[in-house]
């Protein structure tokens, strides 16, 4: 479960004070809201990425707040997926599990259970050059997923992909987190989208008014 209580950041004239939310165990929440919200701020700074002024994240009992990014065991997918240009798929999904030092059989297993999962078994000693707008969003997501995150974090990162792609891209996640019960916020900007993956929508203007 996620926790984010009175959560505050300052970031040059922009304030956000006081932000409370949870996320429970296995269950996905959408974050909606307008542009220049706040939603990415938020996300960035439960993934250790931003500074915050006041308030405390907790993930599954620990006290994440204070925590470096790679020990918080949250994983971030971005809109534009920022794939290595110099690794092969197999690589990306081994890329978590290396950092960690899982052993090579834990590895080899990991990787083969996820782009079964994930349907790129077939790409898996492709480069990201050669991959089309979904299997490269399959391969960020097999990246953020390989270590099983306690927490995944999806910032817009079903924008700008055609809508078969989409519909199959958001089918892969929903069966997924659902098979590994995994924790989800994701930022959309897609009513829609949200209420199809998400069990709860949250918009920015309740939390800014609490
Ligand atoms: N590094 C920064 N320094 C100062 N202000 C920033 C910085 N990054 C973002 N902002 C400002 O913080 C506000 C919130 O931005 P943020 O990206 O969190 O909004 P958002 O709700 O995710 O927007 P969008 O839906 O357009 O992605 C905006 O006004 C933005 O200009």
């Amino acid at each position: 479960m996620l926790t984010v209580q009175q959560l505050s950041i300052k970031s040059g004239s922009f304030e956000l004070n006081s932000i409370s939310f949870d996320v429970p165990t296995g269950a996905c929440v959408a974050l909606m809201g307008t542009s220049g919200s706040g939603k990415t701020t938020i996300m960035e700074a439960i993934c250790g990425l931003r500074q915050i002024t006041a308030g405390k994240i907790m993930l599954d009992g620990r006290d994440i707040t204070k925590l470096p990014p790679g020990a918080r065991h949250v994983a971030l997918v971005p809109q534009d997926n920022v794939l290595f240009p110099h690794l092969s798929v197999r690589d990306h999904l081994a890329f978590g599990p290396s950092i960690q030092k899982w052993s090579s059989a834990d590895t080899k297993l990991r990787v083969e259970e996820l782009a079964e999962s994930l349907g790129i078994t077939h790409l898996l000693d492709r480069g990201p050059d050669k991959l089309s707008g979904g299997e490269s969003k399959r391969v960020a997501l097999g990246r953020a997923l390989a270590t099983r995150p306690s927490l995944l974090c999806l910032d817009e990162a079903l924008t700008g992909l055609d809508d078969d792609t989409h519909a199959e891209i958001l089918d892969v996640i929903k069966s997924h987190i659902s098979k590994e019960n995994i924790t989800t916020l994701h930022i959309t900007h897609s009513l829609r989208e949200a209420e199809e993956l998400a069990d709860q929508v949250i918009q920015m203007a309740e939390l800014r008014s609490n």
